[in-house]
């Protein structure tokens, strides 16, 4: 299954990158720490003056669908993201599968006011260190991925640094798991990550049994403005969006369209 291949080559990789840079030198870098993460929530939560908020993903490949966008220059499209109102960005950092690199964070921190999520195969603190080193507001656990101990301990790690958390579910013993460590920001995944199934009609099953006061982010294949609307109409606050805009002529275009889906 390609989670499980894509979680074990992740650890290693881990392991590799603890021995050149064992965890106390790394955590010894954010004394100089220059990327205080910022509280993500606002950003997220849908309001009757911004209902729809949308986390823009950077994201040049990925297991399903291979290279995804060849002229690939994740600060440009980072920064057209941000100026066309993109609440958060949702920057992958997995190497081998969706060809990310974690210095994609820290270029884009620099030139870019708008959010981050280091989205990655978080299994391990040392990732959630590497995160806020490298300029991440906020970052994925799967639940899927994690024992609900594991979970709560990584979740509470997180927010020990100070980074949010999106949690992953999906299905419903995930959401149970996420309930267990107390998530605020629930992502509801379209895609089985086992499968790489799409499940367009998860939310409508999900979000009935999420507590009120969460904030829900839809997640994978969103593609156009019926879509958002029907999913916030049902509860959605954010959508997460990679794939559509690698691939749209126009971000600006598709952006501001989505940004005002209630609109039409
Ligand atoms: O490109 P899409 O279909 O718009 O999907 C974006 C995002 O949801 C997807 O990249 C994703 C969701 N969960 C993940 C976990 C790991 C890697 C990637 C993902």
């Amino acid at each position: 299954m390609i989670l499980d291949e894509i979680n074990k080559k992740t650890l290693e990789d881990v392991e590799k990158r603890k021995k050149d840079m064992p965890l106390d030198l790394l955590g010894r870098s954010l004394s100089a720490n220059p990327f205080a993460p910022r509280d993500v929530k606002p950003y997220l939560t849908s309001t009757k003056e911004e209902p729809i908020r949308i986390i823009a993903e950077v994201k040049k490949a990925s297991p399903s669908k291979g290279i995804i966008k060849e002229d690939f220059d994740p600060l440009l499209i980072a920064q057209e993201y941000s100026n066309n109102g993109a609440n958060a960005i949702s920057v992958l950092t997995e190497p081998h599968w969706f060809k990310g690199d974690l210095e994609y964070l820290t270029q884009i921190r620099r030139y870019v006011p708008t959010p981050l999520l280091r989205k990655d195969f978080i299994l391990d603190k040392y990732q959630i260190v590497e995160a806020l080193v490298y300029g991440a507001d906020f970052i994925l656990l799967i639940a899927k991925s994690l024992s609900t101990k594991d979970l709560k301990e990584l979740y509470e790690y997180a927010l020990h640094l100070g980074l949010e958390v999106l949690v992953e579910v999906h299905d419903k013993e995930d959401l149970t798991k996420a309930m267990k460590c107390g998530a605020h920001i629930i992502g509801i995944n379209h895609r089985n990550l086992e499968t790489m199934e799409m499940d367009m009609t998860l939310c409508e099953k999900l979000i009935p049994m999420i507590p009120n006061g969460k904030i829900i982010v839809a997640e994978s294949g969103v593609s156009n403005t019926e879509i958002i609307k029907n999913l916030s109409s049902i509860g959605a606050d954010a959508f997460l969006i990679g794939e559509h805009f690698m691939r749209v002529p126009s971000i600006e275009d598709e952006l501001k369209k989505f940004k005002n889906s209630l609109d039409s």
